[in-house]
């Protein structure tokens, strides 16, 4: 557990890097060097969990600044961003900011707390964007699409000058799919076809059926949306994701690599909650040989 400290310049203004080292000393004094599974399971309760969120939150907004234009990602997490905004914007303390919602629920979200929103085709860049995820490796690449919102997430966040991705520590995976399938964004008509070839790459697809309606989940763009299995595992995101958004009738699908600029993981210690970035998290938790230990 010893070695060099890694502070991600994007995610710490240089104001926070020493709060932010003596914190991680202090975890270090108090031997919190847990295993991943001990990570993943140690979220308590749900009020725990949205500590944790809540705490995200306002650390990635406290990385806007007056002026900016931020892209807004969907979930429960970005949710608490967006509130986070608005508040800083109705006490005065963000001015000039507009927001691009990558969904209905951010946009209606953005409005709901005063945060004003732009169309993606009216701007030429967002500075910065927040998002939350369903699953995120050490190598920043995430699995999102929990909420069937992954498309225009990922088109959002592409955009970004940075990318922000917000994830409590029960988010933390040695391998993408451990714990979710890799939702994909598929057009109706081609339903079928796409499901054949889902399962050639492996993949065991299920439709997403929804849950106060009858029928499956009809996204924001009027698609379905299938989830698919690899029990393989996925030692490969990059080439997953490729391989699946090649397959005619896809629209996207939930894999996520080489777009997060940064991630920023929220651990709970007892009482309190520390936000780290993902490198400083990777060097607090023993990473364990045996897989099954996972
Ligand atoms: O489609 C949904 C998105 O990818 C969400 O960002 C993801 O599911 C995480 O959501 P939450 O912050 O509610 O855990």
């Amino acid at each position: 557990m010893e070695g060099t400290i890694c502070f991600n310049s994007l995610v710490y203004p240089k104001t926070n890097h020493s709060t932010s080292l003596r914190k991680l000393t202090d975890f270090k004094k108090r031997g919190l060097s847990l295993s991943i599974s001990a990570v993943a399971q140690n979220v308590a309760t749900p009020e725990a969990q949205d500590a944790l969120k809540r705490a995200l939150a306002k650390k990635a907004v406290g990385l806007v600044k007056s002026g900016m234009v931020v892209g807004l990602g969907t979930g429960s997490t970005a949710s608490l961003a967006i509130e986070e905004l608005g508040r800083l914007i109705k006490q005065g303390k963000l001015k000039d900011v507009v927001a691009v919602g990558a969904n209905y629920q951010s946009r209606v979200l953005a409005r709901q707390f005063g945060v004003k929103t732009v169309d993606l085709n009216d701007i030429n860049i967002i500075d910065i964007a927040f998002d939350g995820v369903d699953e995120v490796d050490f190598n920043k690449n995430l699995l999102k699409g929990g909420g069937a919102a992954h498309t225009m997430q990922k088109v959002v966040d592409s955009f970004a000058k940075e990318c922000v991705i917000l994830a409590d520590q029960s988010k933390v995976v040695l391998q993408l799919g451990s714990t979710f399938p890799v939702p994909v964004e598929v057009l109706p008509a081609a339903i079928s076809p796409v499901l054949r070839r889902l399962i050639t790459l492996g993949g065991v697809p299920e439709i997403r059926s929804a849950l106060r309606k009858d029928g499956p989940v009809i996204t924001d763009l009027g698609n379905m949306v299938v989830d698919v299995s690899f029990p393989n595992g996925i030692p490969n995101p990059a080439d997953l994701e490729m391989r699946i958004n090649m397959i005619p009738g896809v629209v996207e699908n939930g894999i996520v690599s080489g777009i997060a600029t940064s991630v920023l993981v929220a651990i709970q210690d007892g009482d309190n909650v520390t936000v780290l970035d993902l490198e400083e998290f990777v060097k607090l938790i023993n990473v364990p040989t045996n897989e099954n230990s996972v």
